[in-house]
């Protein structure tokens, strides 16, 4: 069957300039059909040719190989490796007075475009950063959303020719929407705050620029990320998914200590749009207890019965129920929200994350199907959600690494003399 997902598409090439920049723009965007369809702006993408010279290129690697201790070998908020990472900028303060004078016209470019193009014309930098990537050194940066950038610019200081991989963006997570852009030295993509993105160089050296631009100075000022709000409460599902953590975790970005009802509110609306990300975020917390009474009421309402998933598997439909389409029988069957029907919403609401491709999703499913929670048992079809999780490679994903623990348990499993 023909996958629903587009990915990641570039349009034709344009020839562009703005202030002292000239080169081509492509346009391209991560997502699916109906994401396309709804939200014209969300996860856009922006390819930019020779942003930066190589004269400018070639003198901050001189300035940069001079001083090997200006990279970072502290850990990491998002994969807790060491970084690599050289901080230039931070929240508007510059940190390296020479390294922020080599990539001053290189901001000054990208700021002029971002001002044009991404609807702020007060935009500001507030992060530059420089990250290596090295054989004995760090290789992978995880799958992320730079969930308070307001516009990313990521600028590649190597030749497309001296690594394997590079800088990837995907529409769902897991391994299969995963795409590679091409960058040649000096290049740029810019993105947003709602494109999934990671990098993993296998082989060769690369080099990155990173620049982050605030809205504008109050936001930069504040620590805040007002944007966020504003593209949820339009409906962008990544921006609800993003949002729903901020509440969730509590004290982020000016959203405010912990709050269950916002966070389970955005979460919900972000699984009904298919977010996948959402949809096992919500589904672990259900299972684990965290949301009960007329709460998880209305998150199962909101998640699972307004629209069908765009994402149907095939065959086994425990859920039924779920899917009817008046409101109103929505409304009843909310009501008799048994432990029974809490367990299938559950597991529909992984079953609608594993269909996409997501490794947590498919891992929780086999584990729903071993255990008979909210699915009727059936180790054939633990089996191959597990196996799916499983060939995501234990080394990207740790959903893998415990997908392929399953395995290797139920094979043993089955080993064993019957006593
Ligand atoms: O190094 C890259 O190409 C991307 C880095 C990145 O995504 C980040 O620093 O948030
Ligand atoms: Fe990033």
């Amino acid at each position: 069957a023909p996958s629903p997902l587009l990915f990641q598409q570039f349009g034709s090439t344009q020839p562009s300039s703005i202030g002292d920049w000239t080169g081509s723009e492509s346009l391209g965007i991560a997502g699916s059909e109906a994401h396309i369809a709804g939200l014209g702006g969300s996860r856009r993408l922006h390819l930019l040719t020779q942003l930066m010279s190589a004269e400018e290129r070639r003198a901050l690697l001189v300035d940069l190989d001079g001083r090997q201790a200006a990279f970072d070998t502290a850990l990491d908020t998002v994969d807790a490796q060491a970084t690599f990472m050289c901080r230039v900028v931070e929240g508007g303060e510059t940190m390296d007075g020479a390294l922020a004078a080599h990539v001053a016209p290189v901001c000054a470019r990208l700021q002029a475009f971002v001002q044009e193009r991404f609807g702020s014309a007060s935009a500001c930098v507030s992060d530059v950063l420089i990250r290596r990537y090295l054989p004995t050194e760090r290789r992978r940066l995880e799958a992320h959303f730079d969930v308070s950038s307001f516009a990313t610019a990521i600028v590649s200081l190597s030749a497309a020719s001296a690594y394997e991989g590079g800088l990837y963006v995907q529409a769902v997570p897991g391994v299969p929407s995963r795409r590679y852009v091409q960058l040649e030295a000096g290049d740029a993509l810019l993105h947003r705050f709602d494109t999934m993105h990671g990098v993993h160089v296998p082989s060769g050296e690369r080099l990155s620029l990173v620049v982050w631009f605030s809205e504008d100075e109050r936001a930069l000022r504040e620590g805040s990320a007002p944007w966020v709000q504003r593209e949820a409460e339009a409906g962008n599902p990544e921006a609800q998914f993003v949002l729903g953590g901020f509440h969730y975790r509590g004290d982020e970005f000016g959203y405010g200590p912990h709050d269950l009802t916002r966070a389970v509110r955005w979460l919900a609306a972000a699984a009904r749009q298919g977010n996948a990300l959402a949809q096992v975020h919500l589904g672990s917390m259900v299972q684990a207890g965290e949301v009960g009474g007329e709460l998880l009421a209305r998150a199962v309402r909101e998640a699972l019965y307004r629209a069908p998933s765009p994402l149907r598997s095939s065959g086994d439909d425990s859920l039924a129920l779920y899917r009817a389409p008046e409101e109103e029988a929505a409304e009843a069957a909310v009501k008799l929200l048994t432990p029974t029907a809490t367990a299938e919403a559950v597991a529909e609401l992984y079953r609608r994350a594993a269909v996409q491709g997501h490794p947590s999703g498919q891992l929780a499913l086999g584990r729903c199907y071993l255990s008979g929670e909210g699915v009727q048992r059936c180790n054939r079809r633990a089996t191959e959600w597990l196996e799916r999780a499983a060939a995501q490679g234990a080394d990207e994903n740790v959903a893998a690494a415990w997908a392929a623990d399953e395995l290797a348990a139920l094979t043993r499993d089955a080993d064993e003399p019957v006593k």
